[in-house]
């Protein structure tokens, strides 16, 4: 996989948001303080409609908070220009959804090579460092398989590989084994476990199964708008 990636030094410093629907204001993250270092893995697990996906998506900036900081390596993530807060996106942050989210008419390749094509680049090392990360999956042999075309954990195992071609510093992964019974659940985790100690990438995974909750170096749980250290 070439160079090493890094983790960054990421803080949430007052992150509060809420959401208003149907005339009901719903205060989902309360003023919430949060540090993690490079290289930590993080596992985020909470109630069902807690805010867990809310507070991952503001972590990657997929969405903005109503008030607060996110300061990534000194840098004040949010006072960004959205050109700015796009580049973030891209270079530092890697996403795994629940529902992958892959092309399913695009091959595995082309799925995990279209972020680099985003950030303009193209050639034949793009095409080698994604069959080198797919191989890294497990999926050398699944190159050209449309993703509709595979199994839920080889689909998953694509979108995690789609998440790291960029060599993000700081992956998050949004309940990545909701779909998968319990043994492609272990090897997804096994798989993240793995990219963490090859990359030193930060992997923040929200997940509802608490004993591989318990394999993380840290566990916090969203409760009432906060986030609370289980270790
Ligand atoms: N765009 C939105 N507009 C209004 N309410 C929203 C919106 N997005 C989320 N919510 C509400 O905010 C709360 C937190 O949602 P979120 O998806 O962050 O929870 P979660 O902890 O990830 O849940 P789950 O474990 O079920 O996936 C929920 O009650 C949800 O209904």
């Amino acid at each position: 996989m070439g160079d090493a990636m890094r983790g960054a030094k990421l803080s949430l410093e007052g992150i509060s948001k809420s959401y208003s629907a149907g005339g009901v204001e719903l205060d989902v993250l309360k003023d919430v303080y949060f540090s993690m270092v490079g290289g930590e893995r993080i596992a985020v697990t909470g109630a069902s409609g807690i805010g867990k996906s809310t507070l991952l998506h503001i972590v990657g900036a997929l969405d903005r908070p109503d008030a607060g900081r996110l300061i990534c390596d000194g840098v004040d993530v949010f006072a960004a220009d959205d050109k700015h807060l796009a580049g973030f996106r891209n270079r530092t942050i890697g996403f795994v959804f629940q529902f992958h989210h892959l092309l399913p008419e695009f091959t595995a390749l082309e799925n995990v090579m279209l972020p680099r094509f985003i950030r303009g680049e193209k050639g034949e090392g793009v095409r080698k460092d994604a069959e080198a990360i797919l191989d890294r999956v497990g999926l050398s042999r699944r190159l050209h398989h449309r993703a509709g075309e595979l199994s839920g954990g080889e689909q998953q195992r694509v979108a995690i590989a789609r998440a790291v071609v960029g060599r993000p510093a700081i992956l998050l992964a949004d309940e990545p084994t909701g779909n998968l019974d319990g043994k492609n659940s272990s090897q997804i985790h096994e798989l993240l476990d793995e990219l963490n100690c090859e990359t030193g990438m930060t992997v923040v995974v929200v997940t509802h199964n608490m004993e591989l909750a318990g394999y993380m170096d840290r566990q916090v749980t969203l409760e009432g708008g906060q986030v609370v250290e289980r270790t």
